[in-house]
């Protein structure tokens, strides 16, 4: 022990050591600092701190909240729809549920505390939901993805993973089996939605057949648009009107426009909109590649109506004039807050919107809601013509020509029934001679 101590340096050789240790190190630091230029020390240093962290840091993450600035994070849609399609046995559980006990209509979803693993061009990603909120205050809770790769794969994540991702779940949501239609409760604050299943297509619907083709081709182009519509510098969205006589299809077509372009419906009650911020609440909530639907949007609210009108039908009817229905609170939503979302700086709020009105009565409308430009287009749906009868006659009998029709061509010319009247007539049998004589008698008692 003692020959050890006797090895040891003395502290007064070691603190000499040192010192000449440390003049060394600022020396060389200085000659360093003189010949080697700013911006080369500074790359040097980056590269040695990056090295250094990967070594003892190699793992990257990324989060993908479900909102992104107080609206839906399309990138966590995206993920979602992306990774339903991802999940193996390494996910550990998944979601299962259906809206019918047919097993070809089960679904599978990815559960809170899930985990994830896919593969691309080489790189192992590890996925997981995880969630911020507690049971007792679900509408809170907040959703969210976490993505962990390695540090050096983050650059071809952000390059190519993402766009993989999103150009797949595009496909994915295009060719998804079932459409939802959401409702919005206003106590709960949020979308609530069920399968939407409108057996409506375009070749059921009693139109005219041009107008239903430029229809059609609207729509198309319309998916089609991105380009088309950011080149001329407007919102990738387009409004529809649509106006007529109840029972002629107005509701028919919005199903049948939400089947052809495979999009859900989101179906606004204005009654249940307090204030125009809380309008564009509930309006930034909604997703991309959706309908966002206003029925009879005449008896909606105050706000869409044409205001003499309102002023007389308060005359007329005092205060409590109830024809249309006004929230009893007198809802704060304004024409202006409306329009600011049709066309105004709102409106560019997320991408491929279709935004579709309905009435009965477009005269009681504000003219600001119906001028020239305001929707894109304006479809009437009027009372069935032969044409329309045509149609209804293939769909609910299966049959394009028969003996009695030229009869009722020359009475369809006389008398207004709507295609509902003609549909409900035409569902009494089976039988095409029956029934086309029965119709024949109906209209003649609705000619006189
Ligand atoms: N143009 C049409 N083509 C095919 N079927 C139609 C048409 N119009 C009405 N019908 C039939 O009548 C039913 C009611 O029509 P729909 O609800 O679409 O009319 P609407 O114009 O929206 O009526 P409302 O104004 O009362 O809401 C539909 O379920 C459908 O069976």
């Amino acid at each position: 022990m003692a020959f050890l101590l006797s090895k040891l340096p003395s502290l007064s050789a070691l603190l000499s050591a040192y010192g000449s240790l440390s003049a060394t190190i600022i020396l060389i630091r200085t000659i360093l600092c003189q010949i080697i230029p700013n911006p080369v020390r500074d790359y040097i240093s980056s590269k040695l701190s990056q090295s250094l962290s990967h070594y003892f840091y190699p793992d990257f993450t990324f989060i993908i909240e479900e909102h992104w600035q107080a609206v839906n994070n399309e990138t966590f849609r995206a993920v979602e729809a992306y990774l339903s399609t991802r999940i193996g046995p390494s996910a550990g559980s998944i979601l299962i549920g259906s809206n019918s006990l047919d097993p070809h209509n089960l679904e599978q979803g990815i559960p809170v505390g899930c985990n994830i693993i896919d593969q691309f061009q080489g790189m192992q990603l590890e996925w997981s939901l995880g969630s911020i909120g507690t049971n007792r205050s679900f509408h809170m809770e907040r959703r969210y993805f976490q993505l962990t790769c390695k540090k050096s794969d983050q650059h071809r994540i952000m390059e190519s993973y993402f766009h993989h991702i999103a150009s797949t779940a595009k496909t994915i949501l295009r060719g998804r089996q079932n459409l939802r239609i959401y409702t919005y409760d206003r106590r709960g604050g949020r979308w609530e939605s069920a399968v939407f299943k409108h057996p409506a297509t375009f070749k059921t619907l009693a139109m005219e057949p041009e107008r239903k083709e430029e229809i059609i081709n609207n729509l198309n182009s319309f998916v089609r648009g991105k380009d088309y519509f950011q080149k001329r510098g407007r919102a990738w969205k387009c409004g529809y009107l649509l106006h007529g006589p109840p029972g002629t299809g107005k509701s028919s077509l919005v199903a049948a426009i939400a089947n052809h372009l495979r999009y859900n419906i989101y179906d606004l009650q204005l009654q249940s909109v307090q204030s125009d911020a809380d309008l564009r609440r509930i309006l930034t909530s909604t997703t991309n590649r959706s309908i966002l639907l206003v029925e009879d949007i005449d008896c909606s609210t105050k706000a869409s109506r044409d205001r003499t009108e309102i002023k007389d039908d308060q005359e007329e009817h005092g205060e409590d004039y109830q024809t249309c229905r006004l929230s009893p609170s007198d809802p704060g939503l304004t024409l202006s807050g409306l329009l600011n979302f049709i066309d105004g700086l709102w409106s560019s709020c997320g991408d491929e919107r279709v935004i579709i009105f309905t009435t009965n009565h477009k005269d009681k409308l504000d003219p600001a809601l119906i001028r020239p430009g305001r929707m894109d287009y304006d479809v009437y749906m009027g009372y069935c013509s032969f044409t329309g009868f045509k149609q209804l006659a293939e769909t609910y009998l299966q049959i394009k020509h028969h003996r009695l029709f030229a009869a009722i061509e020359d009475l369809l010319k006389k008398v207004s029934v709507t295609p509902a009247e003609v549909a409900q007539q035409l569902m009494k049998s089976d039988e095409p001679q029956a029934i086309l004589e029965s119709f024949i008698e109906f209209l003649e008692i609705e000619r006189n």
